[in-house]
Formats: structure tokens, C-alpha cells, sequence
């Protein structure tokens, strides 16, 4: 026995020496990337003083050529400023290649080995060496020292596999904290062969790096997983970015990390084509605030939006949550009718003072709103209220809904006039209630967005003026008859009486005022008529009257948006210019043309179309708010991800529907993704008990690890309160990261009072909200509760029951109906 002891301890002692070995070797090229970056910092410093001295001289290409340099040095600069946990992180050793090509990053492009590059006897050499990292780093040969991970000679880091290894020999992940290597994990691709690199056979250290990630704790924000991105996950980010990427997964698949890489990856492919130009959709603020370090940590700043689906609308934040019944009126195509009825209905009411709504052209709107990846989030931007007007006081049977952001504004608190009195020609012309709802009728007949129609409307109203007038038999001669009516119009218009008449009667309306509009109910049911059930008119009305928005109620501001149309708006007067006036070309030139400068500006404000469109979740989409998310991405390529499984919205069918409507007809490339890296198989195990209940037939994905700790299930002792409480010390006490306590959506201020004083490692969260969250451990809080809060309740217990990356507690409520060892009936075979 002690001989064996002593045997093992020599054989653990070599081990360790060879580890230390590797790890120096890796720090030694280390220390070069870092030696060769500071070169390159002090040549980019050098250029910049020594443009400052020349001035302007030098040709325009050599100009642009410095400048280029010194902005490469600067982001070179800035990332190693960064002090990134691992700037360096990847390694493979390659077989020759099938041909000797070089690539622009200096590495050889063939993919497959040569055909002499394994020997008879399974013995082989390493002819090339590639480290992989976040940026790109050439040595002063242009040979590569670093090769950035996106770039197709990093791809078998990714791709290789022990089935189809291409020319990998070795892959290594290289674990390091500033310029320190700290560990080395590698995975043999061709464990068949005896391979040598400079003579020595190449050594092989630890067990894998995905695992050593997996097992890391939570904390608030989501990590990159840059260096053990899996060859299925590659395909994904890499994929081409024409037309519409589509990816299915069960939870924990890494679809969220996936499309994040992904967005990385385009910038890096064609940067000029998907600057500032590609937006995230995430389900919820929370998912935002989780993800949005990843791509920054990737080195891309600034030029992602990743925006909440309720905060796409800028002007606009929800910071409530619907009922699953009113969410269900307001997501479906069916308010796409009662929208449109509303939206000219809305004229009825006039407009009165109110705060006067989001100006026109919101959509879009200010850059200020804008939530980019490596912006502040907003206030407001945590979690919303929930509020069943269900079940809770009705805010005024017919009030307004009160105007305090700035979509809202008091429409209906004016009426519209009845009567329109004028002095043209010296008589006195009016024009009564039926006669003025001809002309409107007539004016809205079409489709044309209402606040454009205004002109038209004004025409019409001139027109019924006319005819009362008795001038129209005037004059036979049509030249003077013309001229008549012209000074009749001018008469007509340039009366006060008719320019207030029609700012009341015809007014531009926001989407702020219609809503505001549909907060009464007897308006709404007129509008709504054969569309809604008495019931879902009640409720909407209802839930329109609380102060702020709804996340549902955004999509429909969107829609009001489009519905509505922005009339053209005069160009700002510029200031006078003194030199203009020297040549007196300000009378000729009394609007200025915009300068370049200042289109491409307000363009880039007004943007609201991207050119690529990343959706986050996608199965949670009404279809309300596909139109929303398509209308900002009509010429864009798409990537889609989703879990059908994980739907929270009641009519699937009807959602795919509007989501084929908003990506058209372009052609999809499918993907799926068929490992779960967050679960360990014994939570995933319990999970699939519900999917089962949820999708019959459908799969799970394959947990990829497994913990040993099974489930544990607590049935509620006292109270409910101290049950949660109790397991949540318990389990913080267990886990050195993250606790989430998931309960149904009505729970949530309470369950957020049981964990006071408990410290922010544990969070309490609703149903809807743990969308796309993980944490080290949860607690899932009565999961009939959950399944029974609306249509889509199994799903959402099953998106509760897969957030876990170590240990879950199940803890069964009053309605669970839980066996002798605790476990509720949703749970058991
Ligand atoms: N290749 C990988 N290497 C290391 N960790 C990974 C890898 N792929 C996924 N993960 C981790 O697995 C977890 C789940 O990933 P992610 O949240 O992207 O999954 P998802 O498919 O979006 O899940 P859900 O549908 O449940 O929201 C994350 O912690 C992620 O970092």
C-alpha cells in the first residue's frame, strides 16, 4: 500500500512539474504579446506626435494610412488597459496543411492535413502553432502572434472535434488575469497519434476547459464564453448573415450567448455594413442588465443595441406588466383592427391641452434613449409592476388615463366642435355637426395615416364653405371662377376662428392621445365592436387608465405610430449668416440646405431600422409585437433564437404566423442546438416531467454534466414566508454565487419582503421575469401557482425549473398538493 502511496505521489509530483512547465511556456509567449503591444503603443504615440509636428503635410492616402495606425494602436491601447481576465485564451497545435496558403492574419488557410502529415506508424509533427485571443496581434514580421477569435484560422479552436479533427492536434485553453498565466486545460483531438512539436512529445494537461467553466459560480451579469464555444454553437455564430438565421434550443443551450457572439462576429466580418447598425430584442429589463457586459467583454462597444421589447419605443419605457388576460387582447392581431378604428375615431374627441404626447416621429426618436452595449441602463429599467386591473381598483370608470410620460396627453378632455363659423365675403357661413361628420367621413375614406390627412380634410371643409356661400354660380369663366374660390379660400383661411376650428377639430394626434382615448371604455367597445367580447373591452379600457405603460402597450404605440404617419415638418430657418448677407443670397436662399454633416446626423437620430435584427426569446413575441420588432428590421438579415417549449404566450401558432409576416419571405437557415450547459442532468431530469405535461412528444436537450445533488422538495411548515426564507439561507450558505427565488407573477412584492435583510446574492423575481436568468441555485415557489396564472403556465414553470446551474428547491404552496416526501403533483411520475 505504501508503496503505491509513494508510487502515486511521484506520479502527481511529475504531473504538477509538467503542468508548471506548460504554464510557463504560455507565459513566455505572453510576455511577448504583451512586449509587442507596447511596441506597437509607443509607435502609434510616436506617429501621433510626429503628425502633430508636421502638421498637414504628407499625401491625403498617407494621411489616412497614419491615422488609421494610430486608431488601431489606440484600440490596441485601450484593450490592454482593459487588463481583460483573459486576453489570451486559446491555443491549437496543427498538423501541415494540405497546402502551404497563408491567410491575412498569417496563419495557413488549409483545413485538412496534408497527405504525408501522419507517418505509418501513427507518429506525427506539429508544423504550426496558433494562439487565439480576443483581438488580433502580428509580430514585427507579420507572423501571427495573436490571431483574434473571430477570424476563420481561429474556427478549428472551435470546430475540431475528436470525430472530425481536421489538422488539430492539441486544443488548449489558456486560463490567465492581466499579463499572468495562472492555468493551462487541454483536449486531445487525435488521441490515436504520438505527436511531437521541436522534438518533445506534446504533453497534455487537465481534463477540458468546458467543464472547469460550467462549474464556475453566477454572479449578476452573464460571462463571455469565448474560449469553449462549442462546434454546434460555432455553426450558429459564424453562419453566414444572409437572409434569416433560425436557432431552436431547449434552456440552457446557450442561445443567448450565442447570438451575443454572434453580433461580435458580424461587426468583426464586415464592420462597415453593421456599425451602429444591429439591434438586440431581450424578452425583459432584467435580461438586458444580465447580458449587456458580454459584448464589451468581447471587445465591440457601442455599436450593439440591445433594447428590452419594452423599451424599444423611444420616449416610451413600460414599467408594467398586463394581466394574462389583457396581454392576451392587446398582444393579438385582432388590435390591429380596433388600432386603426381607434386612430381615426380618436379625432372625435379632439385634443385637449394634456402634456401633449410624444411628438410625432417618436419612433426612433432621440439616440438618448437608446440602450447600447456598453450603456447606463435607464431608470426604470429594473423590474416592472405587476398590476391585475382584474383584481385591483379601478382607476375611474371613465377617468383619463393620467398623462405622465410623454405619450400620454389628455385627447378626450376637449370633444370635438360642432360648429364651425366663418366670415368670408362679408357673410357670415357656418357649417353644424352632421355636415362637419360628412367631411371628416369623406376625408378619412382610404387608408391614408390620419394625421396626413389633415390637408385633405382642410380642402373639404373650404369645399362645403364654398357651396354654402352661393359663389360658386358666380362666374362662367372658368379663369375668374378660379380666382374667386382662390380669394375665397384666403379669406376663408386666414381667419383665426378657422385656424383654431381646425387645430381642434382635426388635430395632429400622438399615439399617446388614442390610447388615452381607448381608456374609456364606451369609446373603446365602439371601436372595438365585433372584434373584442364585452369582457376584454372592460378590461383593456381598465388597464389603460393606470399611470405608465404596459409592455404590451408599447407594441401599440408603435403601431399608433405607423397608423397615425408624421407630417412632413418645416425645416428649421437657419440662423442669419453675415456672409450671406454680404451677397444678399439669404433672399435668394431663404431655407439652407442641409449640410452633409448634418443629414447624415439626424439620420443617424431617426434611425429606426437596423441592418441586422438579433431576436433574444423569440417564442415570447405576440404578434403585435412582431410587427413592432419587423418594422425596424425591413431590409435587415435576422438571427432568430427561440425555445417554442418556453412560450409564454398562449397561441403559439398565432405567433409564428406574425413572425413569418415579419421576416417575409426571405429563406431561412435552420440550427439547433441540443446540449443544456446549465443544468445538471438531475435538474434537467425534473424539468422534463413538465415538458412532457407542457409539449408532449417534444425533447429535452442533454444535460452535459451532472452534479450528484438531486432536487430537494420542501413542503410549507408555518408559513409560507419563513419555508423560503429558511431554504434560501441555506442554500446561499451552500453556493458561492447567485440565489433565485421564482414565484408567480401576483407574489412578487411579498416574496421580495421574505428575503429582506438577506443580502443581494438572493433575488426574488416572477415567472416572466426569470426569462433567460440563471442562477448558482433556485427556489421555485409553488409551481401550481405558476402553471395556473394563465394559458402558457406549464411553459412557464418550466422556464422557473430550468434556471438553476447547481441546486434547485422546489417549495409546494397551498394548491400543490404535495406527496409524503413533499413533491408536488405537477412533479411526480
Ligand atoms: N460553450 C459554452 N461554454 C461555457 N458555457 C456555456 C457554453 N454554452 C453555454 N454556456 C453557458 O450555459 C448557460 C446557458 O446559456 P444561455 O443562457 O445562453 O442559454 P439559453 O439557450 O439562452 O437558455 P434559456 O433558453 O434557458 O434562456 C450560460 O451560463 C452560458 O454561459
Amino acid at each position: 500500500m505504501a508503496a503505491q502511496a509513494q508510487q502515486e505521489t511521484a506520479v502527481d509530483a511529475a504531473a504538477d512539474s509538467v503542468r508548471e512547465r506548460e504554464i510557463s511556456v504560455e507565459q513566455e509567449h505572453l510576455d511577448r504579446v504583451y512586449r509587442r503591444l507596447e511596441e506597437k503603443i509607443h509607435e502609434a504615440e510616436f506617429l501621433m506626435n510626429d503628425a502633430a509636428k508636421r502638421g498637414q503635410v504628407g499625401t491625403p492616402g498617407a494621411l489616412a494610412e497614419r491615422d488609421a495606425q494610430v486608431f488601431r494602436a489606440g484600440v490596441h491601447l485601450n484593450r490592454l488597459n482593459n487588463e481583460f481576465e483573459d486576453f489570451l485564451f486559446g491555443r491549437i497545435d496543427l498538423l501541415l496543411g494540405k497546402d502551404g496558403k497563408k491567410g491575412p492574419d498569417g496563419a495557413y488557410t488549409a483545413v485538412e492535413p496534408a497527405d504525408g502529415a501522419v507517418r505509418e506508424d501513427d507518429t506525427a509533427d506539429i508544423a504550426e502553432t496558433l494562439h487565439i485571443g480576443r483581438i488580433g496581434v502580428l509580430d514585427s514580421e507579420y507572423a501571427p502572434l495573436v490571431i483574434d477569435w473571430r477570424a476563420p484560422a481561429a474556427a478549428p479552436f472551435y470546430r475540431s472535434t475528436p470525430v472530425d479533427p481536421g489538422r488539430v492536434v492539441r486544443r488548449r485553453v489558456i486560463r490567465s488575469k492581466g499579463r499572468r498565466v495562472l492555468g493551462v486545460e487541454d483536449d486531445l483531438m487525435r488521441p490515436e497519434l504520438t505527436a511531437f512539436l521541436d522534438g518533445d512529445s506534446l504533453p497534455v494537461i487537465g481534463d477540458g476547459a468546458l467543464m472547469a467553466a460550467l462549474g464556475q459560480a453566477r454572479g449578476h451579469t452573464m460571462r463571455d464564453i469565448v474560449a469553449s464555444i462549442q462546434a454546434e454553437q460555432d455553426l450558429v455564430i459564424r453562419a453566414p448573415a444572409a437572409s434569416v438565421t433560425y436557432v431552436e434550443g431547449g434552456p440552457g443551450t446557450g442561445k443567448t450567448a450565442v447570438a451575443l457572439h454572434r453580433a461580435a462576429y458580424l461587426l468583426y466580418q464586415d464592420r462597415r455594413r453593421y456599425a451602429g447598425g444591429i439591434l438586440i430584442v431581450s424578452p425583459t429589463p432584467l435580461l438586458v442588465s444580465y447580458t449587456e457586459g458580454v459584448l464589451p467583454s468581447l471587445g465591440e462597444e457601442g455599436q450593439v443595441a440591445i433594447r428590452a421589447i419594452g423599451s424599444l419605443v423611444d420616449g416610451a419605457e413600460a414599467t408594467l406588466y398586463d394581466s394574462p388576460s389583457v396581454a392576451r387582447s392587446k398582444g393579438s392581431h385582432r388590435m390591429l383592427g380596433v388600432l386603426r378604428k381607434a386612430a381615426r375615431g380618436a379625432l372625435e374627441s379632439g385634443r385637449g391641452g394634456g402634456p401633449g404626447g410624444l411628438e410625432n416621429g417618436g419612433r426612433g426618436g432621440s439616440r438618448s434613449g437608446r440602450r447600447s452595449a456598453s450603456g447606463r441602463r435607464g431608470e426604470g429599467a429594473g423590474q416592472l409592476a405587476f398590476v391585475d386591473p382584474d383584481e385591483h381598483g379601478d382607476p375611474g370608470e371613465h377617468g383619463e388615463r393620467n398623462g405622465v410620460s410623454g405619450w400620454g396627453s389628455g385627447a378626450s378632455s376637449g370633444g370635438t366642435p360642432q360648429r364651425l363659423r366663418v366670415v368670408a365675403f362679408g357673410r357670415r357661413l357656418e357649417l353644424e355637426g352632421p355636415e362637419l361628420e360628412r367631411v371628416r367621413q369623406v376625408a378619412l375614406g382610404g387608408t391614408a395615416p390620419v394625421n396626413l390627412l389633415r390637408p385633405r380634410a382642410r380642402k373639404l371643409l373650404l369645399d362645403a364653405l364654398w357651396e354654402r356661400s352661393g359663389a360658386a354660380g358666380r362666374h362662367t369663366d372658368p379663369e375668374l371662377a378660379a380666382e374667386l374660390r382662390s380669394s375665397f379660400d384666403e379669406d376663408v383661411t386666414s381667419e383665426d376662428s378657422f385656424i383654431e376650428f381646425l387645430d381642434v377639430w382635426w388635430p395632429e394626434l400622438t399615439p399617446g392621445d388614442v390610447l388615452s382615448a381607448m381608456a374609456d371604455e364606451r369609446r373603446l367597445g365602439r371601436w372595438a365592436r365585433r372584434i373584442l367580447n364585452p369582457g376584454e373591452i372592460r378590461k383593456v379600457a381598465r388597464s389603460l387608465r393606470r399611470d405608465g405603460h404596459s409592455v404590451h402597450d408599447i407594441a401599440m404605440l408603435d403601431e399608433l405610430q405607423s397608423i397615425l404617419g408624421t407630417p412632413a415638418r418645416p425645416r428649421k430657418r437657419r440662423d442669419l449668416d453675415p456672409l450671406d448677407q454680404l451677397t444678399g443670397l439669404e433672399e435668394l436662399m431663404p431655407v439652407r440646405e442641409e449640410s452633409q454633416r448634418e443629414r447624415a446626423e439626424r439620420l443617424a437620430a431617426e434611425r429606426v431600422e437596423y441592418a441586422h435584427v438579433i431576436v433574444d426569446e423569440a417564442q415570447d413575441l405576440t404578434p403585435m409585437q412582431w410587427r413592432m420588432v419587423g418594422r425596424r428590421g425591413r431590409h435587415a438579415t435576422w438571427t432568430v433564437v427561440g425555445d417554442p417549449a418556453q412560450s409564454s404566450w398562449s397561441d403559439p401558432d398565432e405567433a409564428a404566423e406574425a413572425r413569418d409576416e415579419a421576416l417575409g419571405t426571405r429563406p431561412r437557415r435552420r440550427f439547433e442546438l441540443t446540449v443544456n450547459y446549465r443544468n445538471p442532468a438531475e435538474i434537467a431530469d425534473l424539468a422534463a416531467k413538465v415538458l412532457a405535461l407542457a409539449m408532449p412528444g417534444a425533447e429535452s436537450p442533454r444535460a452535459v454534466r451532472s452534479t450528484g445533488v438531486v432536487p430537494r422538495f420542501r413542503a410549507v411548515g408555518d408559513s409560507l414566508a419563513a419555508t423560503v426564507r429558511a431554504e434560501s439561507e441555506r442554500l446561499l450558505a451552500q453556493v458561492d454565487g447567485t440565489v433565485g427565488v421564482v414565484v408567480a407573477m401576483q407574489r412578487r412584492e411579498e416574496a421580495r419582503r421574505w428575503l429582506t435583510g438577506l443580502g443581494d446574492r438572493v433575488v426574488a423575481l416572477g415567472s416572466l421575469e426569470a426569462k433567460g436568468l440563471e442562477y448558482d441555485a433556485t427556489i421555485v415557489v409553488s409551481p401550481a401557482e405558476i402553471a395556473d396564472e394563465s394559458p402558457a403556465g406549464l411553459r412557464v414553470l418550466y422556464v422557473a425549473l430550468t434556471r438553476a446551474t447547481q441546486q434547485l428547491t422546489v417549495v409546494s404552496g397551498e394548491r400543490d398538493e404535495p406527496d409524503a416526501h413533499g413533491v408536488p403533483d405537477l412533479l411526480r411520475d
